[in-house]
């Protein structure tokens, strides 16, 4: 006899419990990427994962990203996106509106919708409470014309040199749910905009998570014939960018996924957020929903 769609539902969440006290006081880092934004719907359903996932007793962190957000308001303003190695050259004034946009608006609505589900979000970005430092980011690229490596001027653009856990330690103690954009000073004074990949792998890192997911717009780490793998080693990442089934933005992803496990964190995720409730799914079910990344 089939099962009814109440007995599935029953025995789905039955078999959470497990899930759930292996999470338990665990803390696991989302990045929520701009991609994975825009739809009401599963914004609603992503800010219910996260809620859930508190009540269980997980320590969740949110670390959002805002990309397309961000290109959209300086095309607003009239100022040019420009990109180099996959991060956006910026200016003083593009700095000051990726802060405002990421820190501003994007987080603040985050906030809202967790907020909406009953649960208490806080929202954060590098410079509260000296969490997060910065540098001026070193990023060097193979000159196509000489083949002679160059460093490039990404103005603003920075890489996180120093993550301080004293207010988020605190927070996991407290009923705060803490989202955090990918903004932080530098020892300089200046401001600086740090890619949301990077910026959640060196959050995990430090805090030696014990998962980071990183939602995206694929399945996850697709082979050759398009189908997703359940689990990598890190060895075997390498090799899958090395032969070319790792291409484009997921080649930066997957490498910062390997930083983060040499950093310290137990497993990274990459899994769907345009799929309704996947971060439930990829922690409390037994089949998961990504690519599971392990040393
Ligand atoms: N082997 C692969 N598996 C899955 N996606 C891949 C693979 N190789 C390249 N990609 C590309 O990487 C993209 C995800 O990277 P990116 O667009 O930078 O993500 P995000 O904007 O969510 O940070 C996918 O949409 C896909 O086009
Ligand atoms: C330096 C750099 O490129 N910063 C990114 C920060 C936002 C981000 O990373 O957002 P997604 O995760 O949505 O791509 C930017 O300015 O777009």
């Amino acid at each position: 006899m089939s099962e009814t769609e109440s007995e599935m539902q029953a025995r789905l969440l039955a078999q959470a419990l497990p899930f759930m006290q292996r999470y338990e006081h665990k803390t696991i880092v989302v990045k929520y990427g701009g991609h994975a934004m825009g739809d009401a719907e599963l914004g609603k359903a992503f800010a219910a994962d996260i809620a859930l996932l508190k009540q269980s007793g997980v320590n969740p962190i949110v670390v959002h990203g805002g990309g397309p957000q961000i290109g959209a308001m300086l095309t607003k303003m009239g100022i040019e996106s420009r990109f180099e190695g996959g991060l956006r050259v910026t200016d003083q004034k593009t700095v000051e509106i990726v802060e405002m946009v990421l820190a501003g608006s994007i987080n603040k609505e985050i906030v809202a919708l967790i907020n909406q589900t009953g649960e208490w979000a806080i929202g954060l970005c590098g410079k509260d409470g000296n969490m997060v430092f910065a540098e001026k980011a070193k990023k060097t690229m193979i000159d196509p014309d000489s083949n002679i490596e160059k460093v490039l001027d990404l103005g603003f653009v920075g890489e996180v040199v120093e993550v301080d856990r004293t207010l988020l330690d605190l927070l996991a103690k407290s009923e705060m749910i803490p989202v955090i954009a990918p903004v932080a000073p530098g020892r300089d004074g200046h401001t600086y905009n740090i890619n949301a990949d990077t910026f959640a792998g060196a959050i995990a890192g430090a805090l030696n998570a014990t998962r980071l997911l990183f939602l995206t717009d694929v399945p996850g780490v697709l082979d050759k014939n398009k189908q997703l793998i359940k689990e990598l080693s890190v060895a075997q990442a390498r090799a899958l960018i090395k032969d070319g089934t790792i291409s484009g933005g997921m080649i930066p992803k997957v490498e910062t996924c390997i930083e983060a496990i040499e950093a310290g964190v137990q497993g990274v995720v990459i899994l769907n957020g345009k799929t309704s409730h996947s971060v439930l799914l990829e922690l409390f079910s037994e089949q998961g929903a990504g690519t599971l990344i392990v040393p």
